[in-house]
């Protein structure tokens, strides 16, 4: 697994993430992704939308470093003087792959104790992300005790606990019913304020990207392009009431269209070929 990159963007502005033409062809063959230029900025809430097996996921892994581009260019702004056990990238993945023979704290304190984080400090910081995530009542349970929901809210505090500047998710509440994703949602947006981090969140579901975000870049099947980028231009608090108002629903809408016609621009032959 190669390092996470977090080399500088400085001079373009308040860009966080820089996709210079980035291609993805594993080992097996499969072109998974681009060519992409894609430019986040900091502080910036996007989704990626595109239909199953387009390449986000590999798109994601890439910003992270955990895949390497096969060419083109990654580019992580990362703020210079970070604490020990800090980190300018969390992840957070679509299962909440908590070890379950461990406490939650103890989880949540995973990547600091790899860090070798004094423990008194670490106690301090997972305490902070207990807090943040709601589960300050919960740490001594284990994995097993907890809700789907309040599992993801324990993976979403063990990639709190390193104070990203990035926060990179996978699809992360796609298996919650409905009533929990939108609580995590509303959550995960009220964190996002909180902390200023810039949020680059992958998903299937275009009602997802439209309350989430503040631009939503549609991908084409695989190999994944960016086919459109909408920006969503609510208020940044959003709510029950930009759920149900009209202008959301016609931002799905549009969207929706977009997320179609790229999916039906790919040739029946390419797409067999692919
Ligand atoms: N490690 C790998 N080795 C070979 N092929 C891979 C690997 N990872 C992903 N792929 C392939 O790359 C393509 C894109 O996969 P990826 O997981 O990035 O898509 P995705 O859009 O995130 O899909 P989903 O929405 O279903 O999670 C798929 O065809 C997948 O089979």
């Amino acid at each position: 697994m190669a390092p996470p990159t977090a080399s500088s963007v400085s001079g373009r502005g308040t860009a966080a993430i820089g996709l210079r033409a980035v291609t993805k062809t594993y080992r097996s063959g499969t072109t998974a992704l681009g060519p992409i230029d894609l430019e986040i900025g900091r502080g910036e809430f996007v989704s990626l939308l595109g239909p199953s097996g387009c390449g986000k996921s590999t798109a994601l892994r890439i910003i992270a470093g955990l895949a390497a581009p096969s060419s083109g260019r990654v580019e992580v702004a990362a703020a210079d003087g970070r604490a020990t056990g800090e980190h300018p990238i969390g992840f957070v993945f679509q299962e909440p792959t908590l070890m379950p023979w461990a406490s939650v704290r103890r989880n949540i304190a995973l990547p600091l104790k790899l860090a070798h984080v004094a423990s008194a400090e670490a106690d301090r910081r997972v305490d902070e992300a207990l807090a943040r995530v709601d589960l300050a009542e919960f740490a001594d349970a284990f994995p097993r005790e907890l809700s789907g929901g309040m599992k993801m809210r324990a993976s979403l505090a063990r990639a709190l606990v390193t104070r990203p500047e990035v926060l990179l998710m996978d699809e992360p509440f796609a298996a919650l019913d409905e009533i929990t994703r939108f609580r995590l949602n509303d959550d995960l947006l009220a964190l996002w304020r909180d902390l200023q981090m810039t949020v680059v969140f992958v998903t299937h579901s275009v009602f997802e990207s439209v309350y989430l975000s503040q631009r939503v870049v549609v991908m084409t099947p695989r190999p994944g392009r960016i086919a459109a980028a909408f920006e969503i231009d609510a208020p940044v608090a959003r709510g029950e009431e930009f759920r149900l108002s009209t202008g959301y629903a016609a931002r799905c809408r549009d969207v929706s269209r977009a997320l179609a016609s790229a999916s039906e621009a790919v040739p029946i032959a390419a797409e067999a070929r692919a």
